[in-house]
């Protein structure tokens, strides 16, 4: 478990995460989600202890960091794929994490196997692409077999395979009880991979949630109807005092009036139906809604001509 209170860092007067307080539990896949200068891999540096709180306290399993890095059977992580010796072999580079960890060397045949790289294990890391970068990062996190994982964007460069095979192995570490924390800027991504969200906007906490609760939160109760008569339809609906638009297509979108009453409301005056659901916000829209506010780099609207 990882537990954040108060979890503060400033670089001069600029707060770059602003008194944060949140909890990373076991047994699940945790998202970490917010725009680009969020504060999302300040964030993971604190709890690394590789930045140290401004205020604030941040713990792994009830401790604090003490100075010195976890050791990596501890916290496992994957931050930046490109802080690799380009001139050290996969191999060599995951022997000395090792070796400074007390972790024999069957673990480093045993880690690049599970990474893929096996068969590309005695070449330079420097020419390695970007997704073959990326597995031998992911294959250091789990060099120490550590119960805390961390992933900073860890889809980065990966192809369509590769993708998948991420999220299978964050499914599969979390469902061995491991506690794992992946930060994206990506919301579909996290949609296929995450349990819990954690949304993080200028340093702020916005949303601390499951993932449906998100999608619920955003729903707002808009049904669409499909009906023989849409513009008499309209009229029934407006005199409930429900907000009736009517797309080009004939379909009602309908806010104001759950899907029960609507059903109710067609039966009294004799409608047909041929269509009536709740449409619920995809998680994309929720997480845009969320973070609208506080999107820090923005491309300028287009000037019109
Ligand atoms: N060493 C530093 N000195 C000054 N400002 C910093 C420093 N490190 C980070 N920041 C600022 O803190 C804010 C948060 O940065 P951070 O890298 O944590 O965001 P992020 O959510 O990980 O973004 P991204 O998705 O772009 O990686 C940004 O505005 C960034 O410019």
């Amino acid at each position: 478990m990882i537990e954040a209170r108060e979890l503060t860092k400033t670089y001069g007067t600029f707060a770059a995460v602003n008194g944060i307080d949140f909890q990373v539990r076991p047994g699940q896949v945790t998202g970490f989600l917010g725009p680009n200068g969020a504060g999302k891999s300040t964030t993971m540096r604190m709890i690394l202890g590789l930045d140290l709180p401004t205020s604030g306290t941040v713990t792994v399993d009830g401790r604090r960091y003490q100075g010195k890095v976890w050791p990596l059977h501890e916290v496992g992580a994957l931050l930046d794929a490109r802080a690799v010796h380009p001139g050290r072999s996969a191999y060599d580079h995951l022997h000395s994490l090792a070796a400074a960890n007390g972790i024999g060397r069957r673990r480093v045949d045993e880690v690049l196997e599970e990474v893929g790289l096996a068969s590309v294990a005695r070449r330079r890391a420097g020419g390695f692409s970007l997704g073959m970068s990326q597995r031998l990062g992911i294959a250091g996190a789990l060099l120490g077999d550590p119960g805390t994982l961390l992933f900073d964007e860890p889809v980065n460069g990966l192809d369509p395979d590769g993708i998948h095979w991420i999220r299978s192995l964050m499914r599969s570490l979390a469902a061995e009880g491991r506690t794992v924390l992946v930060s994206s800027h990506l919301m579909s991504e996290m949609a296929l991979t995450a349990d819990h969200l954690l949304v993080i906007g200028r340093g702020r906490l916005l949303a601390d949630t499951a993932l449906p609760d998100l999608i619920e939160r955003f729903s707002a109760g808009r049904v669409e109807v499909r009906a023989a008569e849409p513009q008499r339809m309209a009229g029934d609906l407006r005199a409930a005092r429900a907000q009736v638009t009517l797309e080009p297509d004939g379909t009602l979108v309908v806010l104001g009036l759950r899907s029960r009453r609507i059903g109710e409301l067609a039966a009294e005056h004799g409608h047909v139906l041929h269509q009536l659901h709740d449409v619920s916000a995809s998680l994309e829209e929720a997480y845009f809604r969320l973070t609208g506010e506080s999107v820090e780099y923005r491309a300028p609207a287009a000037v019109a001509a």
